[in-house]
């Protein structure tokens, strides 16, 4: 049986059913670039053709998948955050006999959603694989156990779920399957990894994932290309396909949930009640009583038997899932509670990477650098949205969008790496006549009185402010020539004034709720709005909001000398600061 999933080269794509439920697939591809899509769209068509298979879902993202199938069982946790108003949860996670449930689901090729959103992930996923191997030992039939975020689950260390690994070695001739999805191949244990005999691979910019998944291309060409991939677009290659492919994934039927929110749609929270108790309350009122939970509980000792009257009722509802999360505040002296970009890098791989840029002993003279310190900080950016009326033939309103520094005014570029440049710095904290004067001083220079006439401003206004930007040092006089004896001013600025016309790359961040340190955001909205309005007199400040990016603070010594470096912690590389 073939399932078709997408597209490739204007073409219905499709994959071997067979191997895909009973071979080891990964799924690899950086946040964003489509896995949930993709995962999605397989378990709506393995749905269609009554494939059976248990999905992990650790976001709590694909519960959407029942408002079209209805025969799935969806396992979650009492109050979870599902954000759903009508669909049902099927059973309690905390209470159902897992066992129990996987030899039902098994022996009628039942798709499972398993949402661990909300629970203790590990022990519950590792009760969920010893179940789900032990109902594959004893019925040998068909199945598929999906592990999204696999990172959490078998890391490259001890931490690694052993039965999970197990499963990539024993499970096919046990009829059991199973799919790895991560963002984060280089961190994902090679147990599993290697045994993997299919891959589908989207779009990888992190320079050890990358050479994690080197082994599968034929050329560096081909892993370049990975780079420059569309959400959505995969290689899918090994055993489920003929050759490697390149394709797109087709259209889900059901709702994504996985969207990425974008940076204008952050709102400030005010306090949120840490204690939750209103939560509670709400979901203590809405669990059902044992006896109309058809698997009892595993702890609570008593072995439920699976008779048809305890068979799961997907109607009968646990309970409706319809709060919002909560977000636990971070013990800082935060009054908002604020959120950060979530950070993909590892602090053992940060420092992997730092060590890569330690300083050697040169012809054997001076002291080796060695690592000091490596700490997961947050940086305040600042995202500036501003409209001015611009065009050079029609006038038009137009938009102008860039990410600040919060502390000094740098400007900010996020394109496979944190890089600061120069934009604000130098012009904070000016009054608008000194700004005017820098905007105009031509670098030969001018006297004061061509100032007055040409900026048209007062004589007494254009010597204050020569007499800051001197202090300021951002400007000099030149030796007079000629004949006039009057002081000739020229700046001292070193890069140009900023200018809202310039293209700035587009930006949009996964953030979540953070308790690492961060630095405190200086500049504020009236800096930056002086400087604006005298770059562009129409233009007005529309957004002005802070996202907290996180970096790892390297530091390195040799000898008594230290120095800092940053890595990137989403993007995993050195940031650049270009000035
Ligand atoms: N095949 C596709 N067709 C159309 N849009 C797609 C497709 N795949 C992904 N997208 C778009 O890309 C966005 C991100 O996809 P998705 O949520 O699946 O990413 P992800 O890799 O699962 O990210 P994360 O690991 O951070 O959860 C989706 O919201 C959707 O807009």
């Amino acid at each position: 049986m073939q399932l078709k999933i997408g597209k490739a080269g204007g073409r219905d794509f499709s994959v071997d059913a067979q191997e895909l439920v009973t071979g080891r697939t990964c799924i690899i591809a950086q946040s964003g670039s489509g896995k949930s899509w993709s995962i999605a769209v397989l378990c709506e068509k393995m749905c269609r053709n009554n494939i059976g298979f248990c999905l992990i879902d650790t976001e709590g993202e694909y519960y959407s998948l029942k408002e079209k199938f209805e025969n799935i069982w969806w396992v979650g946790a009492e109050g979870g955050d599902s954000e759903c108003e009508d669909i049902a949860m099927d059973y309690d996670i905390e209470k159902v006999n897992i066992r129990h449930l996987m030899e039902r689901a098994v022996a009628e090729s039942r798709p499972v959603i398993y949402d661990v959103s909300e629970v203790d992930m590990v022990p519950r996923v590792t009760k969920l694989a010893h179940a789900i191997y032990d109902v594959a030992t004893d019925q040998r039939k068909p199945y598929l156990l999906i592990v999204e975020e696999a990172d959490k689950f078998i890391p490259q260390s001890r931490d690694s779920i052993k039965k999970i690994e197990e499963i990539s070695r024993r499970g096919r001739k046990r009829g059991l399957g199973l799919m790895v999805a991560t963002q984060r191949p280089a961190i994902v244990t090679k147990n599993v990894l290697s045994q993997c005999n299919s891959q589908i691979i989207g779009k990888l910019s992190i320079e050890n994932d990358l050479k994690a998944v080197g082994l599968f291309f034929s050329s560096k060409q081909e892993v370049e290309e990975l780079t420059t991939l569309n959400p959505g677009d995969f290689f899918v290659m090994g055993s489920l396909v003929h050759e490697k492919t390149k394709m797109r994934f087709g259209n889900r039927e059901t709702k994504h949930r996985g969207v990425t929110p974008l940076l204008e749609e952050r709102e400030m929270i005010a306090d949120p009640d840490i204690s939750g108790e209103e939560d509670n309350k709400e979901a203590e009122s809405e669990v059902l009583p044992d006896k109309e939970n058809p698997f009892k509980s595993e702890n609570s000792g008593e072995k439920a038997a699976v008779s048809e009257k305890s068979k799961p009722k997907s109607k009968t509802p646990v309970k409706k899932a319809t709060k919002k999360k909560k977000m636990s505040l971070p013990v800082d002296d935060r009054k908002k509670s604020e959120e950060g970009v979530i950070p993909l890098i590892e602090r053992e791989e940060a420092l992997e990477i730092a060590s890569g840029k330690l300083r050697k002993k040169r012809f054997g003279f001076g002291t080796e650098e060695r690592l000091l310190s490596g700490d997961l900080i947050y940086k305040p950016l600042v995202c500036v949205s501003v409209r001015y009326i611009g065009g050079l033939f029609r006038k038009t309103t137009r938009d102008a969008k860039f990410l600040v520094d919060g502390i000094n005014g740098h400007g900010v570029e996020i394109n496979g790496g944190l890089c600061f440049k120069p934009l604000f710095s130098e012009y904070l904290n000016l009054d608008e006549p000194s700004l005017m004067i820098l905007k105009n001083m031509s670098f030969k220079g001018c006297t004061s009185a061509q100032i007055e006439a040409e900026i048209k401003l007062e004589k007494s206004d254009v010597e204050k402010s020569l007499k800051l930007l001197e202090e300021r040092k951002l400007i000099t006089e030149s030796e007079t020539v000629g004949e006039s004896d009057e002081p000739v001013y020229v700046p001292l600025t070193v890069h140009p004034f900023p200018s809202i016309k310039n293209k700035y790359p587009s930006f949009s961040f996964r953030k979540g709720p953070f308790k690492e340190k961060y630095e405190k955001k200086i500049i504020d909205e009236s800096d930056i709005r002086m400087i604006l309005k005298v770059s562009e007199s129409t233009s007005e400040i529309v957004d002005f909001s802070t996202v907290y990016y996180p970096v790892y603070k390297i530091v390195m010594a040799s000898g008594p000398e230290e120095r800092t470096i940053y890595i990137d912690a989403v993007e995993g590389k050195e940031v650049a600061f270009v000035f």
